[in-house]
């Protein structure tokens, strides 16, 4: 579903990505582990089609990104779930409205305007669907200015699974919670990738949140220097 193949990339100077080769497939829940600048958000950004690496090849379901732009690339994105981080929510409007706009119109303004104010029944259904996923259904009319980080990180992760798209890319969705906390995002979030049999990356700063995952990759300036099975020594 996903496979960066000898990636390299740099930012001016600093070498940022320095030949990262893995794939992810369809239905593994992958746990990407490494400190602050290790080029993580970097990955993601290479999977969304944000800009070509300096060297290397990534594609998404079979689809080489390198070049790919327009209507080709938003049907690539079309298939990526996104989870934003809680900050990026819109506290003046409702719970299931941010979860309208994050999730259905996420590609354009105008979408999210429309996903906003007209949603049709089916993505009501499923914003409604993932809120109760995630133990938030009695709080869609709600302000999410309204809610605790816990509950605000939870909205962040009903976007994603409301989306059921087949590549799930979740940025530190655990930073700044509490340990309970994070371990229940991060298990809603797998679970709702293995009944999909979607692939999920998920950037985490804790290693002892990486048990729940397949397999965890750690990243280290630009390299990667473990590639093993979850739980293994
Ligand atoms: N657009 C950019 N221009 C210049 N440097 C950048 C750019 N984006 C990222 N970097 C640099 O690339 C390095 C890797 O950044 P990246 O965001 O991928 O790390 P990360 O592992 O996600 O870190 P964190 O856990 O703090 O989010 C950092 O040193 C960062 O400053």
């Amino acid at each position: 579903m996903l496979s960066y193949e000898n990636v390299r990339h740099a930012f001016g100077e600093r070498v940022v990505l320095d030949g990262c080769t893995f794939s992810v497939r369809a239905g593994e829940c992958v746990a990407l582990l490494g400190q602050s600048g290790a080029g993580k958000t970097t990955l993601f950004r290479l999977a969304y089609g944000a800009f070509d690496p300096d060297e290397g090849t990534v594609r998404v379901g079979g689809v080489d990104l390198r070049g790919v732009h327009g209507a080709a690339l938003r049907q690539v994105r079309a298939r990526i779930g996104v989870v934003f981080q809680a900050h990026e929510l819109i506290d003046e409007l409702s719970v299931e409205a941010n979860v309208l706009a994050g999730t259905f119109g996420r590609r354009t303004t105008l979408g999210a305007i429309r996903s906003v104010l007209r949603p049709s029944a089916l993505e009501r259904r499923l914003a409604h669907d993932a809120l109760a996923r995630v133990g938030l259904g009695d709080r869609v009319r709600e302000r999410a200015y309204h809610l605790s980080g816990g509950q605000r990180q939870r909205i962040a992760v009903a976007r994603a699974i409301a989306a059921r798209a087949e590549l799930v890319l979740a940025d530190e969705p655990a930073a700044s919670l509490d340990p309970s906390l994070a371990r229940e995002i991060v298990d809603l979030l797998t679970a709702d990738a293995r009944e999909r049999g979607a692939a999920l990356v998920c950037t985490l700063h804790q290693p002892e949140l990486a048990r729940s995952f397949d397999r965890v990759i750690t990243l280290e300036a630009g390299r990667i220097v473990r590639d093993a099975v979850a739980g293994a020594a």
